[in-house]
C-alpha cells in the first residue's frame, strides 16, 4: 500500500481558447493540435509522474472555458487538489479573469481556504504578440496568494512537464501545511503521539 501512487486530482480552469486541452493533451499524448475545438463540459485523462523519488497518479480534469458551459463544468470542481488558473499570454482579458475564475473554483469547490494551491499558467509563450507580461503576472500571483507562475507553450512543449510537477510539489507542501497546522491547534497533553509524523505519513497513503 505504501508504494501505490498517490492519486492527485488537477482541475484546469480559465478562458475558453487559452490552451487548457493542448495543455493537457501535449502532457498526456505528447502532441499538439494546432486546430480548435471547444470541450464542452469537461474531459479528464491520468498520467503516472515521479517528483522525488515519490509516485504520484495525476488525475487531470480539462474544463470547458466558454460562460455557456458553466454548468457543466463547475460541478467537477469538489474534490479538487490542486487548481491551475490559466490564461493565455497573448490575451490580456484571459488574465484579468483570473480572479473571477479563482471565485469561481472556490465557491464551487466548497473552499473557503485562500491558502489552496493554485498554480498559474501562462500559456502561448511561443506568440510574438505578448500582452500580459511576466512580472505584471508575477506581481498577481504574489498579491493574490502566493501562487506558482509558470509560462508555457502547449505548442513548442515549454514547461508543459514541468508545471505539473509544480503543481504536485506545491500540492504536497499545502497539505503538509495544513497537517500541521492542525495538529499545532490540538491541545499539547497528547504526549505519546508523534503527530507531524502522522501528517507526513499520511502523504504517502491512499
Ligand atoms: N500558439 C499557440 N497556440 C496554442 C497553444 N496552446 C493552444 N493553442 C491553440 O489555441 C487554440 C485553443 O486551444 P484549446 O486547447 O482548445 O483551448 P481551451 O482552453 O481548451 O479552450 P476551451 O475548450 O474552449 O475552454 C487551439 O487552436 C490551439 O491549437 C500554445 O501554446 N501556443
Amino acid at each position: 500500500m505504501a508504494n501505490q501512487p498517490r492519486v492527485l486530482k488537477v482541475v484546469l480552469i480559465g478562458d475558453g481558447g487559452v490552451g487548457k486541452s493542448s495543455i493537457m493533451n501535449r502532457f498526456i499524448t505528447g502532441e499538439f493540435d494546432g486546430q480548435s475545438y471547444h470541450t464542452i463540459g469537461v474531459e479528464f485523462l491520468t498520467k503516472n509522474v515521479e517528483v522525488e523519488g515519490k509516485q504520484y497518479t495525476l488525475q487531470i480534469w480539462d474544463t470547458a472555458g466558454q460562460e455557456r458551459f458553466k454548468s457543466l463544468r463547475t460541478p467537477f470542481y469538489r474534490g479538487a487538489d490542486c487548481c491551475m488558473l490559466t490564461y493565455a499570454v497573448n490575451d490580456a482579458q484571459s488574465f484579468h479573469n483570473l480572479k473571477m475564475w479563482k471565485q469561481e473554483f472556490l465557491y464551487y469547490a466548497d473552499i473557503n481556504d485562500d491558502k489552496f494551491p493554485f498554480v498559474v499558467l501562462g500559456n502561448k509563450v511561443d506568440v510574438y504578440d505578448k500582452e500580459v507580461q511576466q512580472s505584471v503576472a508575477q506581481n498577481w500571483c504574489r498579491e493574490n496568494g502566493g501562487y506558482p507562475h509558470i509560462e508555457t507553450s502547449a505548442k513548442d512543449e515549454t514547461n508543459v512537464t514541468e508545471c505539473f510537477k509544480t503543481a504536485i510539489r506545491n500540492t504536497v507542501s499545502a497539505q503538509l501545511h495544513q497537517g500541521e497546522a492542525s495538529i499545532s491547534n490540538l491541545t499539547s497533553d497528547t504526549p505519546n503521539i508523534n503527530l507531524k509524523a502522522m501528517a507526513k505519513d499520511k502523504q504517502s497513503c491512499c
